[in-house]
Order: structure tokens, then C-alpha cells, then sequence
């Protein structure tokens, strides 16, 4: 691309408002983008990738100098990932800064520690030393650093999958059908799919292809009494309602209003007419308790460090910590536990993350198993394989972007154990009274 000067100046710009990372980048960004209206499509593009470019690599832009600055990590992030020559970058910068970027251009990262190359906090590459060879957490690092895919969900209440692909072929968006998700597709380019009709009337959402297999993974039916434990904007609450054709119940609940006023105007667009959206407190509200052993299928989409999805948010590295990691160890234990009480003996619990940390992980369920024998593990291959969907990657689900170009998924399937015990306790709860309907 031909580089201008104020589209150099903004970049600069908006590297040093998101600098400080005391909020999420991308909010940061929009809010840059609203407050510099004059930009334009191609403007913002450019800066948004500058932006976000810098982020995956940050710690390898970093060892290259000292005390740099947004002006010179634009200008090395430039030289060195975006492959702009110097005769193109000359005009824009000093003699100094030009025999600087040809010595970046020149350097290997290869010959760097671990943490630079993998593009890890020293805390990270620590808590995966415990179970993974350095090699296999620079593949991971490396394959974070890669920007995301846009992937669509097709909603089956309202079109196929086919439909939709053909409707895109015709318009000449490049797209394709997902792997391993039935109803996804993955999208060649980054197309503003949020204005498009297929979107906007309900056929498609935007879901990464590894948070539509969680879905998959519950397996929800017709007519059954579903949970979404944690549905946030309800990006899972709206497949397990298309899953469930729209008959049943379905609950969605969240302790922020805010997320979940964010699942209304997607509800809207659903089609689907059997969703239940509810505040609680927290895990221990009385609305849970009321529904207590009345469950067929709950999904735990576990508040995390979301170090899975780096590509897309590539702040968290300075925005978790180890202290964050075990404050949110001891909240997913809580909710696990309490989730877990909604569940009929015979149903099906899916705890889930976008974690590959196995302290958030393996470690939480290693626990709540010990201390709630009346549940066990399932198969998560073979619940698949029910669903006709080949994906082998053990008892648990564990999707990384360098195997599965998804984001890093970990889910471990439950399931509560038919006992005289647990069917006396059904026999006592009573029926859950005052639900909104979004
Ligand atoms: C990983 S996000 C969920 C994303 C959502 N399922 C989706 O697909 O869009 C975790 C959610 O857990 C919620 N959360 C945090 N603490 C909670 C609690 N004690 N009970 C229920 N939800 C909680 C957060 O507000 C957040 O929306």
C-alpha cells in the first residue's frame, strides 16, 4: 500500500492511546474511531491491523531497542510484518530511523528466548513449562501470532448452510464450509458481514468455528430444559436454541446486565422464540437454586483468562497475570459446582474455556471431581462422533489455532450419575416462576 503521512500520524496516534492497556484495545479502538470520524474505511483498516499487529508482536518489536515508542514500533512493525520496503518508508522517516529499520529488517528472532519468540509473558511460558516441551509452546505462540479467520454460524431455524454459501459465491465473497462445525463457514477475506442482508435478517452470526463445536459437544434436544450458565451476549445460547429447533427451555444467564442486554437485538434477529434471558447475582442466586436437579443440558462457558483467543484479543497477555489466574480458578470452581446442582441425574454438563492454561482447565475439573463423586467424565470424541463430526482430540475437547485454526478451546463433557439419592432431591425443588423473555 502507498503510506501517507496523517494515515502514519494516526496510527502513531492510536498506538499510543491503547498503550496504556488499562482497557480492552478493542474497545479503545472504537472509542479512537468515533472520536476521529474524519478517517475513512481504508484509513481505519490499516490502523486497526497496525494497531493489533503490534500487540501479537510486541515483545519481539520491544528486544529490538530500548525505551521505544509508538512512532518507532509503528515504523518497525511496518518494516518487519507488513513487508514495506525501505524506498517506500523513506519519505516518512529520518536518516537515523532508516538505517535503524534496515537493521530490524535484517534481524532473527529466531536466536531470541522463548518468551520474545513465542510472544508469552514469563508467566505463561512458566505455568506450560509444567506439561508441554518448549517446542510445542513456540508452536502455540507462533500460531497466536497469526490474525483470526472470520467465521460465520448459519442459523438452521432460518437457511442451510448451502444456501447462504451459494448466496455468497454469488456476490463473490470468498467463503467455505467449516471442517469440522455443521452449520459454519469460514470466510476468505474480512467482508463488513455486519451490514450484509444474510446477516442482518438473522441466517448468520458471526462464531468462531470452536465455540459453535461447544454447542455440538451439549447436544441439546427438543423440547428439553437447557442452561446457558454464563451466556454473556449469547453467542452459545443462540446455537443451543437453533439446536433445539426452537422448542423447550432454554435459560440464559449472566450476572452483567449488560452482556446480556447485548444478546437482545441477536435474539431479535434469531428466529428462535424459546429463550429465557436472566440477571442472577451470582452463582448462588435463588434462581438457580429454584431449578435445582431440573436440568437436562448446562453449559459453562467459564468466565477465563481468554488466553485462547490471542489472535483476536492479543491486550490479555498484559491484562491477566498469575495473581488474575487464580482469582478466576476459585470463581470457575463456584460456578462449576453451582451449575452443576441444576443438572437431572442422566443429564449433560459442558464446562468450557477459551484457556489452554490447565490450571483453568483439567485442574478445575481434576477437583470438582474429587469432591462430587456422582459425576463422571464423557468421551468428548465420541459425543462428536455422534454429531458426525470427526474430531478425536482425546476425553477432552482441546482446539488450538495451529490444529484446528480456531481459537484455543478446552471443554470436558459431565454427566450426574442416576442414584435414589439425587432423585429425592428433584422431588423437593420447585418450579422457577419469574423469567424475562427477551
Ligand atoms: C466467556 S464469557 C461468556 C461468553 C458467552 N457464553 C458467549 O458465547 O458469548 C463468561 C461470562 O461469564 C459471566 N460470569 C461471570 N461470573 C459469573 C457468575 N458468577 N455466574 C454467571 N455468569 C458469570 C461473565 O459476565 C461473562 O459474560
Amino acid at each position: 500500500m502507498h503510506l501517507t503521512p496523517p494515515q502514519l500520524d494516526a496510527a502513531i496516534v492510536a498506538m499510543r492511546t491503547v498503550l496504556p492497556l488499562q482497557y480492552p484495545a478493542d474497545a479503545i479502538m472504537r472509542r479512537f474511531f468515533r472520536e476521529n470520524p474524519m478517517l475513512g474505511g481504508q484509513d481505519r483498516a490499516f490502523i486497526a491491523e497496525t494497531v493489533f499487529g503490534i500487540l501479537r508482536h510486541r515483545f519481539f518489536l520491544e528486544s529490538l531497542t530500548n525505551g521505544i515508542t509508538p512512532r518507532a514500533l509503528v515504523l518497525a512493525y511496518l518494516a518487519k510484518f507488513q513487508g514495506m520496503n525501505l524506498r517506500e518508508l523513506a519519505p516518512l522517516v529520518s536518516e537515523t530511523e532508516s538505517k535503524w529499520l534496515a537493521e530490524i529488517k535484517g534481524s532473527k528472532p529466531d536466536v531470541l528466548p522463548l518468551v520474545i519468540q513465542a510472544e508469552f509473558p514469563a508467566w505463561v511460558v512458566e505455568k506450560l513449562q509444567h506439561g508441554m516441551p518448549d517446542s510445542d509452546i513456540l508452536d502455540l505462540g507462533l500460531s497466536l501470532q497469526q490474525p483470526a479467520p472470520l467465521d460465520l454460524r448459519v442459523n438452521t431455524i432460518l437457511a442451510k448452510r448451502a444456501e447462504v454459501l451459494e448466496t455468497l459465491a454469488q456476490e463473490g465473497i470468498e467463503a467455505q464450509a467449516t471442517p469440522y462445525s455443521p452449520c459454519g463457514i469460514r470466510l476468505i477475506g474480512k467482508p463488513a458481514i455486519n451490514r450484509h442482508a444474510l446477516f442482518l435478517s438473522g441466517k448468520i452470526e458471526v462464531q468462531d468455528e470452536g465455540s459453535q463445536l461447544l454447542g455440538y459437544l451439549l447436544a441439546p434436544k427438543r423440547g428439553e430444559m437447557v442452561v446457558d450458565f454464563c451466556a454473556g451476549a449469547g453467542g452459545k445460547s443462540l446455537l443451543l436454541g437453533a439446536l433445539m429447533n426452537s422448542k423447550g427451555r432454554l435459560y440464559a444467564f449472566d450476572v452483567s446486565e449488560k452482556r446480556l442486554s447485548n444478546l437482545k437485538p441477536r435474539f431479535k434477529r434469531s428466529g428462535l422464540s424459546n429463550l429465557h434471558t436472566q440477571r442472577i447475582a451470582d452463582e448462588n442466586d435463588s434462581k438457580i437454586k429454584r431449578l435445582s436437579g431440573k436440568i437436562d443440558r448446562v453449559l459453562v462457558d467459564a468466565p477465563c483468562s481468554g488466553l485462547g483467543t490471542l489472535r483476536r484479543n492479543p491486550d490479555l497477555k498484559w491484562r491477566q497475570s498469575a495473581q488474575s489466574i487464580e482469582e478466576l480458578k476459585a470463581k470457575q470452581a463456584a460456578i462449576l459446582s453451582a451449575a452443576a446442582s441444576l443438572l437431572k441425574p442422566g443429564g449433560r454438563l459442558v464446562y468450557a474455556t477459551c484457556s489452554f492454561l490447565p490450571e483453568e482447565n483439567q485442574a478445575v475439573i481434576g477437583d470438582f471431581l474429587t469432591t462430587h463423586p456422582q459425576f463422571t467424565v464423557l468421551n468428548c470424541a465420541e459425543l462428536l462422533s455422534q454429531q458426525k463430526i470427526p474430531l478425536d482430540t482425546g476425553e477432552f475437547l482441546q482446539l488450538s489455532p495451529r490444529l484446528h485454526q480456531t481459537d484455543g478451546f478446552f471443554a470436558a463433557a459431565l454427566t450426574r450419575a442416576e442414584t435414589a439419592e439425587t432423585a429425592k432431591t428433584d422431588h423437593k425443588s420447585e418450579p422457577v416462576s419469574e423469567t424475562e423473555t427477551v
